[in-house]
């Protein structure tokens, strides 16, 4: 169809639909994107600052764990090797209301998170795993990136127990381990650093990422070739 009554038929529709067909438009004349998935819990939302703050807030008597002293990435584990009613203890605090929703940014996250939905070319995506605990974890991840990134990115969050199943080409996480049905994701994962992982020997399997003060931008355009 003739450019103009394809665009005169998308006005029709509402902003979003637009959104999304001109992006499509875009795409097909642009060539190559690239699609970067990045994660939330560890990555831009301060999960184990949130997690110990209210941990301890909630059970003042009970031994914790600093962030310095944490290892692996299973909150839940670590605590339940202290004491093995620890582990509900532990549990309890991100099954409950607002927990999600009051997460703080991690530093420079959000903002390098819009510039990059800005940058020519790219794709960003929200790739973040709910708790199968699902009262208040799903709406409340929607609730946090409408607050922190703003309405139009509801359109990027992928919700998934299993990122191996998402294409991208790249996937910014925290945890060392991603493990899925599909045993070759297309994404190459970046791992970003969190003080479960910072102990961590490098790996061939993936590249780190310190901070969002790291060089993020080359990480991107070294996958772009
Ligand atoms: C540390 C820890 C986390 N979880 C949950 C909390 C989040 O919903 C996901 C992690 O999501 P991400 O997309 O991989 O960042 O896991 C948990 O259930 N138990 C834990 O100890
Ligand atoms: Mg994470």
């Amino acid at each position: 169809m003739p450019l103009l009554p394809r665009i005169l038929r998308l006005v029709r529709r509402d902003t979003s639909s637009i959104y999304c067909q001109l992006r499509c438009l875009s795409n097909m004349s642009s060539g190559k994107r690239l699609r970067v998935l990045v994660d939330m819990d560890g990555v831009i939302a301060d999960f184990e600052g949130g997690f110990l703050k209210k941990y301890r807030a909630r059970y003042p008597n009970e031994p914790f764990i600093t962030l310095e002293d944490r290892r692996g990435f299973w909150v839940s584990t670590q605590y339940g090797q202290i004491r093995s009613d620890l582990c509900e203890k532990a549990i309890s605090i991100w099954e409950s209301k607002n927990f999600f929703t009051e997460l703080e940014p991690l530093p420079g996250g959000v903002e390098a998170v819009k510039e990059m939905a800005k940058m020519e070319n790219t794709d960003v995506f929200i790739c973040t795993s709910p708790i199968k605990y699902y009262n208040h974890c799903p709406y409340e991840k929607y609730a946090w990136v409408e607050k922190h990134l703003g309405p139009d990115f509801l359109e990027q969050i992928i919700l998934t127990r299993d990122k191996t199943v998402v294409t991208g080409d790249v996937l910014i996480d925290d945890k060392p381990d991603i493990l899925g049905v599909e045993p070759n994701p297309t994404w190459d994962h970046v791992l970003f650093t969190a003080c479960h992982n910072k102990h961590l020997p490098p790996s061939p399997a993936h590249r780190r990422l310190l901070s969002w003060a790291d060089d993020w931008k080359a990480i991107l355009e070294s996958k772009r070739h």
